[in-house]
């Protein structure tokens, strides 16, 4: 058979140059990559004339191979961080793709009109291009490609619901594995958060406070679960579990954090677990995988959040 990927070059949200892997056919290339194992294919679309509607929009094509247009930015960012995210979840723990079955992972930029969101659908991601304020565009940071995916492993998996304590405990693994792919730094979304404004983020793991959010049990919010209330604000409350996390990564360094999470989200948390069933979970997971040591670390993390 005629292998057609092909690697062109793009530019980011950035304005940093990088490589991406196309597909040839019909004399041009698209951002489809059929270079990852088990046939997980990566394709990116753009939504072009904006919009909430008509997904996943249209393939985005270049006929020299390069994506250097303003336009061409977003969609660079989302096909290049999608594949580093499936890199990270296969090198890591041999998972193939968020249902560890190859499945296609589909992303769309340009998603609605100055949009400040991305999300996980239930079949795929969309970006929005920000308001050029509040946010740029969205897929310009790996954390929050990172944290859309790790939306879609969680489906998959524990399936917990986007509600009150699950939904925190949904959002702070997003943010968690979002921290795991691009540990450079305990913030979250910063590379593409108020453009003018540099330093800042939408959250911090090592301080939730920074951003509004509770980082001890005593603060938890009891928002309404409506849509207003973000459903019992999954993005506020996650604060907590996120500062758990903070404090398992620095007590026990990032390899045995991540396979203590990824254990217990894969096999212990279920669809209704709340802040003390993922305590009991990620103590489960260090105790299954390493020992004691790192079972109390995990119990003291939790401990000085306020959860037992
Ligand atoms: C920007 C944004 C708005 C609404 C929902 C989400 C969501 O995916 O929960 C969202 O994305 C994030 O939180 C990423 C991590 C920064
Ligand atoms: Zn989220």
């Amino acid at each position: 058979n005629v292998v057609k990927h092909a690697t062109g070059t793009g530019t980011g949200v950035l304005g940093d140059t990088k490589s991406v892997n196309t597909y040839y056919s019909n004399n041009t290339y698209y951002l489809y990559d059929t270079t990852k194992p088990m046939s997980g294919v990566i394709e990116t679309f753009d939504n072009y004339n904006g919009g909430y509607s008509s997904l996943p929009g249209y393939y985005v094509t270049d006929s020299g191979n390069t994506f250097h247009a303003e336009w061409q930015k977003a969609a660079v960012d989302a096909h290049y961080y999608a594949g580093e995210v499936f890199d990270y979840y296969y090198d890591t723990f041999g998972r193939v793709s968020f249902d560890d079955q190859g499945a296609t992972i589909r992303s769309t930029v340009h998603y609605g009109n100055n949009y400040n969101n991305a999300a996980w659908t239930g079949n795929q991601m969309i970006y929005g291009d920000g308001d050029g304020s509040t946010f740029t565009y969205l897929s310009g940071a790996d954390d929050i490609v990172a944290h859309e995916l790790t939306h879609a492993v969680t489906d998959r998996t524990a399936q917990l619901v986007y509600e009150n304590q699950s939904g925190a405990l949904n959002e702070s693994f997003s943010d968690v594995f979002g921290y795991f792919v691009d540990s450079e730094d305990w913030l979250m979304g910063e590379d593409v958060y108020t453009p003018g404004q540099p330093g800042d983020a939408l959250r911090s793991l090592s301080d939730p406070n920074a951003y509004g959010q509770p980082d001890h049990m005593s603060e938890y919010e009891n928002l309404p679960n409506t849509e207003e209330g973000d459903w019992g604000g999954v993005h506020t409350n996650s604060g907590i579990p996120n500062k758990a996390a903070y404090y398992t990564i620095n007590s026990l360094g990032i390899t045995k954090a991540e396979n203590i999470y990824y254990r217990a989200l894969t096999v212990y948390l279920t669809p209704n677990s709340d802040f003390s069933d993922a305590r009991a979970a990620l103590e489960q997971s260090a105790q299954d995988l390493y020992g004691t040591t790192e079972v109390n670390a995990v119990s003291q993390a939790w401990d000085d959040v306020g959860v037992y």
